[in-house]
């Protein structure tokens, strides 16, 4: 664990040895051999795919659209194939790794997710509290090294933005970021999925460039690219084409000019090489057959060329090599305050949530009040009483349960690729996530009570407030428990809502307001213990009725005024701690049954 006590200039010492001990990049040679995978439906995506590239080398994966890149580079990093059948051997430094490939290299996505609202310089700060197992002194100078190295200093305290939302820094600024984080952790092995797509030409110069730096410190680097431009092309230390699921060329891109030059293939005077040898190897619609056969003929051409014959010969004298450097990992305790960090973040940079949700609560609090005003203890007013005490706990309810429950669509993307990165544990994100939504979706139900409390002219000895204060922030979790599980179990956020109403209707009408419990169907009562809703509401009458304060004619009230109050609803005094105890453990349950939820569906997204 980091000694956080050591002083400044000593951690900047030991960053100095840490950072040549961490920065270290050990040799990784990455080989693949008879690589075939099936979709569902039978169909040969990639046909017995053979290759290998060595350290310090920046390999492209380049074909038309279709040809099996991404498949290629998602058999090699182990991850996406859900649905689809694989085998064949993939082996770093000689040792098969399977999944734990990926405890060893870094992917850098297409698609860019970020947390937009955090700036450039905050999002690394996180990320390397959650990638470098370091004191914080190491990881900021990590992350400054960082951003020199990928030209983020400019830009490291603009907000990241989100795409279409709110505008934020440039796609190359985008694109340079998603190396920067993959970069934190110096993995010897990287994969980088179309890294230079919706780049112009220029940023796309730059984003190879930049990769060829990360080859030349001896990294080994695989990319999927779309037809570079020719300045681009000589860049790259290898390139492999794929054609129809099948390896049509494996070598330097100069030699792929040659090869396809004596295949009949040559490319024409002032055209882009990888351009046109990509035109070679496409499948045109309408005329299949054509473009199969000449596959085909130049498949066996290459597999019975010298660079096919370097290719076999490399991986039948494969020897088992240094194991590869494992990516370091925090701790538990760890990846909760870093996630715990940067959830709070963004709940700070959105607070017109914070906003909408007081001050919603504060005018329902008002409307309460003006409602009940002062409320005579009459027959008549004590049954007033009663329905304000249910509205409270609906309002409790219903808007609490609509606030959290894109708790989890939004960010799903993310989260699942960092799950899958290995960079934290499920637990710890989920743990984090509740901690920093607990605040805000326990605090403004007390604004409305603290607000209609006194207005409707409640019993209100110090011990009553307290308890109605403990029973709403219950009450307030109970509900934000629902909304967390059901946003974890369903799909999108429409069908989250969509299946919440249902519940919050059957939990109202269990409630204990619109009949009395005890005389519902014997076979259909247990439901009203499985609603928050009852158990607030008995826990809130019990409250309110055991004891009246001396405005209330608090002296002549009796056990028996209670009682007959009480019973009308079918609900009993003893019942108060069990009513509290009931609504943490719905809270407990449904916050337990969310978690096992989201894994499921976090296990399914890889
Ligand atoms: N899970 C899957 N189930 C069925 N077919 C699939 C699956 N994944 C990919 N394919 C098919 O396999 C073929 C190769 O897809 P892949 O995405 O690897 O191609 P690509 O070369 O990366 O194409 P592009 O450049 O357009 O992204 C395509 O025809 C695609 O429809």
């Amino acid at each position: 664990m980091p000694d956080e006590r050591r002083s400044p200039s000593t951690a900047r010492n030991a960053f100095r040895s840490n950072s040549e001990k961490s920065l270290k990049v050990v040799p990784i040679t990455v080989s693949w051999e008879h690589i075939t995978v099936k979709a569902e439906n039978g169909r040969e995506i990639l046909q017995n795919v053979n290759g290998f590239t060595k350290p310090g080398q920046l390999m492209a994966l380049m074909g038309a659209s279709g040809a099996g890149k991404t498949t290629l580079l998602n058999t090699l990093m182990a991850r996406n194939l859900r649905g689809l059948e694989h085998s064949g051997n993939i082996r770093v430094n000689g040792i098969d790794m399977g999944k734990d490939i990926s405890r060893v290299s870094g992917f850098a996505q297409q698609e860019e997710l970020f947390i937009g609202t955090l700036t450039v310089h905050e999002y690394l700060l996180i990320q390397a509290k959650l990638r470098i197992d370091e004191d914080s002194v190491v990881r900021k100078e990590r992350v400054d090294e960082v951003m020199v190295q990928l030209g983020l200093v400019k830009c490291q305290n603009s907000r990241i933005g989100v795409v279409g939302v709110k505008k934020g820094i440039s796609g190359g600024e985008a694109r340079r970021l998603t190396f920067a984080c993959e970069m934190l952790s110096n993995p010897s092995l990287l994969f980088a999925d179309e890294p230079t797509s919706g780049l112009d030409s220029f940023m796309a110069e730059n984003v190879v460039q930049l990769l060829r730096t990360f080859a030349a410190n001896g990294r080994t680097i695989i990319c999927t690219i779309h037809q570079p431009a020719s300045q681009l092309y000589q860049m790259f230390d290898s390139v492999m084409y794929m054609a129809n699921g099948r390896t049509a060329f494996l070598g330097s891109p100069e030699d792929s000019i040659t090869f396809f030059e004596k295949s009949g293939h040559v490319v024409p005077p002032k055209f882009n090489p990888s351009e046109y040898i990509i035109s070679v190897l496409a499948v045109v619609p309408g005329e299949e057959a054509e473009c199969k056969k000449r596959i085909d003929k130049i498949v066996e051409a290459f597999e019975s060329s010298d660079h096919g014959q370097k290719v076999n010969d490399y991986l039948s004298s494969l020897e088992i090599g240094e194991a590869p450097q494992w990516l370091s990992r925090v701790g538990f305790t760890s990846q909760i305050t870093a996630l715990a960090e940067r959830c709070f973040l963004d709940i700070m940079r959105n607070p017109g949530v914070a906003r909408a949700k007081f001050t919603q609560k504060c005018v329902m609090g008002l409307f309460i009040g003006l409602l009940y005003l002062q409320t005579e203890y009459t027959p008549h007013g004590i049954q007033n009483i009663n329905g304000a005490l249910f509205f409270v706990v609906c309002e409790l309810t219903f808007s609490t349960m609509a606030g959290i429950m894109t708790f989890l669509n939004i960010e799903f993307p993310l989260v699942a690729r960092e799950y899958h990165d290995g960079l934290y544990n499920l637990a710890s994100y989920y743990i984090a996530r509740i901690v920093s939504y607990m605040p805000l979706f326990s605090s403004d139900g007390l604004c409305m009570i603290l607000i209609s409390y006194w207005l409707i002219g409640l019993s209100s000895t110090f011990q009553q407030v307290l308890w109605m204060i403990l029973v709403a922030v219950l009450t307030e979790q109970a509900a934000s428990s629902c909304g967390i599980a059901l946003s974890c179990i369903c799909p999108s956020v429409p069908i989250t809502v969509a299946s919440s109403g249902p519940i919050l209707i059957l939990f109202m009408l269990v409630g204990g307001f619109y009949g009395t419990t005890s005389s519902m169907p014997i076979f259909i009562q247990w439901i009203q213990y499985t609603s928050w809703n009852r158990l607030a509401y008995e826990a809130l009458m019990i409250n309110q009725w055991s004891r009246l304060d001396d405005a209330h004619g608090g002296k002549n009230w009796t056990v028996q005024n209670r009682d007959a109050i009480l019973h009308r609803h079918g609900f009993e005094a003893w019942m108060f701690f069990f009513d509290l105890g009931g609504l943490a453990t719905i809270a407990i349950v449904l916050y337990f049954i969310g978690f096992v939820a989201l894994l499921f569906r976090i296990r399914r997204a890889r």
